[in-house]
């Protein structure tokens, strides 16, 4: 099981979405920008470190959601989401084709890497949980 690890970047009431680019796996597909788990690395400094490779942002993880298993048809992954807030930085794409920063209500419209369809209605149950 391949553990990877996903930012769900909050600012301004809008969220941060990324677009996988043609040369990446799962290409052109959308999804909570991250990475995979080194080993020793804890899950929020793999994140941190991630998001600073893929965006050159800082960021603060706050809260991790509820993983998910996802079978593609050559290998298995655990998603692990985080709910984040923004340090410093400005978003420089090293990796990604586009970004965007999205409406919670927009969020299911995306072409989504398969896991992450989930990970975005969890996250919009525990937003509406908390307002
Ligand atoms: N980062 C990220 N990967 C995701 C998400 N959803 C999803 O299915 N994936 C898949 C795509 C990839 O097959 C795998 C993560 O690989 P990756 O290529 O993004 O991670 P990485 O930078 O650490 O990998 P690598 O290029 O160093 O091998 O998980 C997601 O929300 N974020």
């Amino acid at each position: 099981m391949i553990k990877v690890v996903c930012a769900i970047l909050e600012q301004f009431d809008r969220v941060l979405v990324t677009q996988r680019s043609e040369r990446m796996q799962e290409p052109l597909l959308w999804e909570f920008p991250g990475g995979k788990l080194e080993p020793g690395e804890e899950e929020e400094e793999c994140l941190a470190r991630e998001i600073w490779e893929e965006l050159s942002l800082r960021i603060q993880p706050i809260l991790r959601l509820q993983p998910v298993i996802y079978a593609f048809p050559d290998k298995d992954i655990e998603l692990i989401p985080y709910i984040c807030t923004y340090q410093s930085g400005v978003i420089q794409l090293s990796e990604h084709k586009a970004y965007q920063w999205a409406h919670p209500q927009d969020l299911l419209s995306y072409s989504w890497c398969p896991p992450d369809i989930p990970v975005a209605k969890d996250y919009l149950r525990t937003k509406g949980a908390a307002s």
